[in-house]
């Protein structure tokens, strides 16, 4: 996302963004792509875009006095002025998300599900949250009580949420699915397996609850070396042993939010049947 400082600092209308279109730009409104790769129907080629940003904006989410927004969002919801003390900065997006507007449901289904369509399909997409301590980047990924984030709703679209009727409606179920799941987290330039309390890899579901040690994990080219998995075809089961782990980061309390994650959290979700792989970033606060 690159910024444009403005010179007029009394404009009132959205000047032309300057941030570099790319036609690998997104298009939300693309047909969906069908969940099953078998299928003889003809879809409308999907094109190309490596990197799409979207901004989730939480606007002075403590304040009840609400002062006037810093921010002035264009109509299409793709172009974002910020006013500074030295002027306005204008940056253009792929998408605007406001989240007094968009809950996790709405925001997942509008910038996210269509992605996990094409995981479920041999797809690759890494979905990284970014920005400054307390704006919800955690909650977007791993939600809260009310809502899942990002992580329990893909897992759920991938393997199905056990409901038969639904996900046989939807042809949410690839017969045969399975997930690997594998959860590291990076803290000081090192990685540990959140998943592991001991040094071996492969299969283990659960860890033992009582050691407070991490595994510090080799890295072998860009791998990360005998990361453990779990692995399995209940969207609740392994969600489970994802929120057990999700508790386990190095968080401390700031300013701004009392549980501030220190260390980057990555959740790494391949769909073996069809190679598609999903990897979910949580980054530490800036
Ligand atoms: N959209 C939202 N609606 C309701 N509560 C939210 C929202 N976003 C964040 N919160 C709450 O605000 C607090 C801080 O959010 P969160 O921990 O997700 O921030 P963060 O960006 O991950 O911060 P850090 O970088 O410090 O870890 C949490 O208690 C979270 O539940």
């Amino acid at each position: 996302m690159a910024s444009t400082p403005s010179s007029k600092s009394n404009q009132t209308h959205l000047t032309q963004s300057k941030t570099p279109q790319s036609k690998h730009r997104l298009n939300f409104n693309m047909a969906k792509p069908s969940p099953n790769p078998n299928s003889t129907v003809k879809e409308t080629p999907l094109v190309e875009h490596p990197v799409e940003v979207i901004g989730r904006i939480r606007d002075y989410p403590d304040r009840k006095d609400k002062p006037i927004s810093a921010l002035q969002i264009s109509q299409d919801r793709q172009s974002l002025r910020v006013r500074t003390e030295i002027g306005y900065r204008d940056f253009s997006l792929d998408g605007i998300s406001l989240s007094e507007e968009e809950d996790l449901d709405g925001f997942y289904q509008k910038f996210v599900e269509s992605r996990i369509n094409g995981v479920k399909l041999g797809a690759k997409c890494t979905i990284m949250m970014y920005g400054p301590t307390g704006s919800g980047k955690s909650h977007t990924m791993f939600g809260c009580a009310k809502q899942p984030g990002i992580v329990y709703r893909s897992l759920r679209d991938i393997l199905g949420g056990g409901d038969e009727e639904n996900d046989a409606n939807d042809q949410r179920v690839g017969v045969g699915t399975f997930v690997q799941v594998t959860v590291l987290e990076i803290y000081n330039e090192e990685i540990y397996d959140l998943l592991s309390t001991n040094n071996g890899g492969g299969l283990n579901f659960g860890w033992s609850k009582g050691s407070a040690s991490k595994v510090r994990l080799e890295v072998m080219g860009k791998k990360a070396k005998n990361a453990t998995f779990i692995s399995g075809n209940e969207a609740g089961k392994i969600s489970k042993e994802i929120q057990k782990v999700e508790k386990r980061r190095i968080v401390k309390s700031t300013l701004c939010n009392e549980r501030s994650s220190r260390s980057h959290c990555m959740i790494i979700l391949d769909v073996p049947t069809v190679g598609g792989r999903l990897m979910l970033v949580d980054m530490a606060w800036i």
